[in-house]
């Protein structure tokens, strides 16, 4: 359960972000182990935080969801170049799958055209080629036509739990501040580290 101190520090860095005029300020990299111990790592967006932790969505058959599956320990790292002298905040934790009735909730909640790219995308496997996807998007165009997009149950969000957050903030001269967060089970311990 993250603190409400560490939850304020980062809902207001992120309203920061917003406010700086940052294009994608939600926009996180995930970093994500395979069963071998390969790292792979992508941008995913953050669509909510509260005192569970982060939650994205995807698809459940992507690379991501089978490397998560293998490995639910994973990384995300957000970015804020345009706000105080940079920004760098990094969560550590494992990764679950939310209930369905959360991930239909955030699905109705999405543009039309990205529902139905929900269903036609089967995100990480091989593409022959473009007009192959434009097919598919068509054909699921058609189906849903005059009646609402439901969910495909390949997709949904995904529930991160940090145990570790650090919190970096940028300085002139490189005399950056680092502060870390850790989660012990019952009570969270803060620690300043040389930058
Ligand atoms: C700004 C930005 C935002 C993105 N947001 C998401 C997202 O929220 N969910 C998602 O599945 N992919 C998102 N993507 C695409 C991913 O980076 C990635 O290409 C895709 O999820 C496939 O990753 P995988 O093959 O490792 O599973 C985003 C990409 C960018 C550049």
């Amino acid at each position: 359960m993250l603190t409400p101190e560490i939850l304020d520090t980062f809902r207001g860095l992120l309203d920061e972000a917003r406010a700086s005029g940052d294009r994608e300020p939600t926009a996180m990299n995930l970093a994500t182990v395979d069963g071998t111990g390969r790292v792979h790592s992508r941008i995913v967006l953050l669509k909510a935080i509260d005192e569970l932790g982060l939650r994205f969505f995807t698809n459940y058959e992507s690379a991501k969801a089978g490397e998560i599956a293998e490995h639910k320990q994973v990384a995300l790292c957000f970015h804020w170049k345009q706000i105080r002298e940079g920004i760098q905040v990094r969560f550590e934790g494992r990764a679950s799958k939310v209930g369905d009735a959360e991930s239909d909730a955030y699905f109705a909640s999405r543009p039309r055209g990205s529902q139905i790219g929900a269903w036609a995308s089967k995100q990480s496997q091989e593409l022959p080629d473009r007009q192959t996807f434009e097919e598919r998007v068509a054909h699921f165009e058609k189906e849903f036509a005059g009646r609402d997009v439901t969910r495909p149950p390949h997709w949904g969000g995904y529930l991160v739990e940090p145990d570790r957050i650090e919190f970096w903030y940028g300085a002139t001269f490189r005399l950056h501040e680092r502060i870390v967060h850790t989660d012990h089970g019952t009570s969270w311990t803060s620690r300043l580290l040389y930058p």
